[in-house]
């Protein structure tokens, strides 16, 4: 289809008020030429039939195919226009001079416009394609028939394009927008005003995005400097195939609806904070690919690792934000082992170690020294530390990682400990070297503290379950004697010390501890007294003079939980209490001399 447009003169271009006869499609318009007559100009020349310069200012790579076309002048391949709008001017350079070099006309708004021009490429300001300032602070730049009319018109539809071309706005082809960084400005410490927050939320560069997007079939939209160097080739290069650009252009798309979409999910998820309370009414969760996973939770199953970019998340640490300092790649059981080892350790105020299995804490121990709490925690279940997680929380050093590198079974004297991951707040630089030495395939992750907080999303088969994180320290617990033994001050901290870790425990969960050591745990066990016999049978000797704690009340005492404890020798045990037979517990631990104490809280962990 061929359309007649008036086109007014630019600075680049040398014929005012010529009839362009303009091809609908660049791309069909090339093929239907490169048959016919067609010649290449002087570099930098776009001339008409006649030889009368169309675009003087064009650089050299522009492909000028001229077709004849009753007496006016036939230009098949029409000026090209890039509207940019970037509050992330990150390879601005790069971009606008492969634009440049292909002949793109480039508008531009007014930080984005100054850039451009200090890189040395010819931009038209904004403010002279609509004929209006920037105005109100910069809330109306863009917002503007001549912009939205130019991205819109859909160029195979003659109204259209005679509609636009009766008020003068010229099609754009190409729309690079990124948004004002909303998240990382109400998440600054300190917080801005609230005024303040709202002025950051854009909304003429949502606009032309997604114009843009909505037109794909012939506008191309870019919202991330990391697809530029595509775009120039797939797009924007002379060469380009056509039908690969208009798959980058839906793919474009696709991403642009993506980038607003978790624009307002975090406006919203902002002002909700603001205004509301309780669960949100509605709740959409940004996620970005961080990678794509060999495998689930078993190889036949296909996974991927996103990252949270809620504000919730924005300053949390934890392990979808370390560094992976060397080894394999992660998989998908490593980081919910990571996770669950890191979360346990983060819970702990004195240097700890704690090492994971299937996510639950096999070996956990604090110490003034990092080494010693790793030396005892390893030992407490060598057989089930072998392929764990180590976590520590503090960072770790060339004895540690040393200790770490050699440390053999004593069960097996013949063979070093092989761990999957080693994560940690930090390494010292000899820390880390040696930690390498111990195999290619380790994986060192260094992440920052992140103890249970915020929110916590769990799918069930059609929805999310929503709770607070479970956060409570033992800090925030009141313990409460309720036997006639009261506890000493070492099975006080020892209490403190299996109470936080029963949280980590998959329910049933029981913890058997020692002189700021785990000696056993059983954990996910159906009924209680189960995870009570194998945390027992796992303390072994240690039983003796060791404090219990469990995640939930004992139903039963006698012949039951309670009861084998204080046979076996546990010598403390605390529970939440609030169970019907709760004087049976109490009855029990004064039979038995044992202290018992009540926490008036549960750490469930489904
Ligand atoms: N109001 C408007 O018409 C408007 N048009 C574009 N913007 C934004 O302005 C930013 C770029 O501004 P500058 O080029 O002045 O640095 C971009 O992030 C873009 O999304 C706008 N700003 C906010 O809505």
């Amino acid at each position: 289809m061929a359309l007649v447009s008036r086109r007014t003169a630019t600075s680049n271009t040398c014929m005012d008020n010529l009839g362009i006869q303009v091809q609908s499609d660049m791309r069909m318009a090339t093929r239907a030429f490169l048959g016919q007559k067609s010649r290449s100009l002087t570099p930098g020349t776009v001339r008409n039939q006649t030889g009368n310069c169309l675009h003087s200012n064009a650089p050299s790579r522009i492909p000028i195919i001229l077709g004849v076309s009753s007496r006016r002048a036939v230009l098949t391949m029409a000026q090209k226009r890039a509207l940019i709008s970037l509050s992330d001017k990150a390879d601005l350079e790069t971009l606008v001079k492969g634009l440049h070099a292909e002949g793109y006309e480039i508008i531009s708004t007014g930080g984005t416009a100054a850039t451009i021009e200090k890189a040395g490429v010819p931009v038209k300001k904004v403010e002279d394609v609509t004929g209006f300032p920037e105005m109100l602070d910069g809330r109306v730049k863009t917002l503007h028939p001549a912009v939205h009319g130019g991205i819109l018109a859909i160029r195979d539809n003659k109204q259209h394009m005679e509609a636009i071309a009766g008020h003068k706005i010229q099609p754009i082809d190409l729309v690079v927008v990124n948004l004002y960084p909303f998240r990382k400005t109400v998440t600054a410490t300190p917080e801005p005003a609230f005024e303040m927050g709202v002025e950051n939320i854009d909304i003429g560069g949502p606009a032309m995005i997604r114009a843009a997007a909505k037109n794909m079939a012939d506008v191309c939209v870019v919202v991330d400097p990391a697809d530029y160097i595509e775009l120039l080739a797939k797009v924007v290069a002379s060469g380009a195939d056509a039908k690969e650009a208009a798959e980058f252009r839906k793919r474009m798309a696709w991403k642009a609806f993506q980038h607003c979409s978790s624009y307002d999910s975090q406006v919203s998820e902002w002002l909700w904070s603001k205004v509301g309370s309780g669960p949100a009414p509605t709740m959409t969760v940004p996620l970005v690919l961080d990678q794509t996973l060999r495998y689930g939770e078993n190889p036949h199953q296909k996974a991927a690792f996103y990252k949270d970019q809620s504000l919730r998340e924005a300053t949390m640490g934890g392990v979808a934000t370390s560094i992976v300092h060397w080894g394999k790649e992660m998989s998908y059981n490593n980081y919910l082992d990571a996770d669950a080892a890191y979360q346990c350790v983060c819970d702990y105020v004195e240097p700890s170690c704690v090492i994971v299995k299937h996510t639950n804490p096999c070996g956990v121990a604090t110490r003034q020294d990092l080494l010693e709490a790793y030396r005892l925690a390893v030992r407490a279940d060598p057989i089930s530390a072998f392929g764990g997680i180590v976590a520590f929380n503090r960072p770790v050093d060339e004895a540690l990682a040393k200790e770490i590198r050699e440390f053999r079974s004593p069960n097996d004297n013949e063979t070093r400990m092989f761990y999957e991951i080693v994560i940690a707040p930090g390494y010292t630089p000899e820390g880390l070297e040696t930690l390498k030495g111990k195999s290619k395939n380790l994986r060192i992750l260094e992440a920052k503290p992140r103890a249970p907080s915020g929110l916590s999303l769990r799918q069930v088969a059609g929805g999310w379950l929503s709770q607070d994180a479970d956060s409570l320290a033992p800090e925030e617990v009141t313990f409460t004697v309720v036997s006639e033994a009261k506890p000493t001050s070492q099975q006080l901290e020892d209490i403190k010390f299996a109470w936080r870790c029963v949280k980590h425990v998959k329910s049933n969960a029981i913890t058997i501890a020692k002189d700021g050591k785990l000696l056993g745990m059983g954990s996910g066990q159906p009924n209680r007294v189960n995870s009570v016999r194998i945390a027992i049978e796992k303390s072994a000797s240690e039983v003796e003079g060791s404090v219990l704690a469990s995640d939930a009340f004992f139903p039963f005492s006698w012949g039951d939980s309670v009861e084998l404890a204080c046979q076996a020798g546990v010598k403390a045990i605390v529970h939440p209490g609030g169970s019907l037979r709760d004087q049976d517990a109490v009855d029990c631990c004064n039979k038995y001399g044992v202290v018992l104490l009540t926490s008036g809280v549960r750490h469930f962990r489904h």
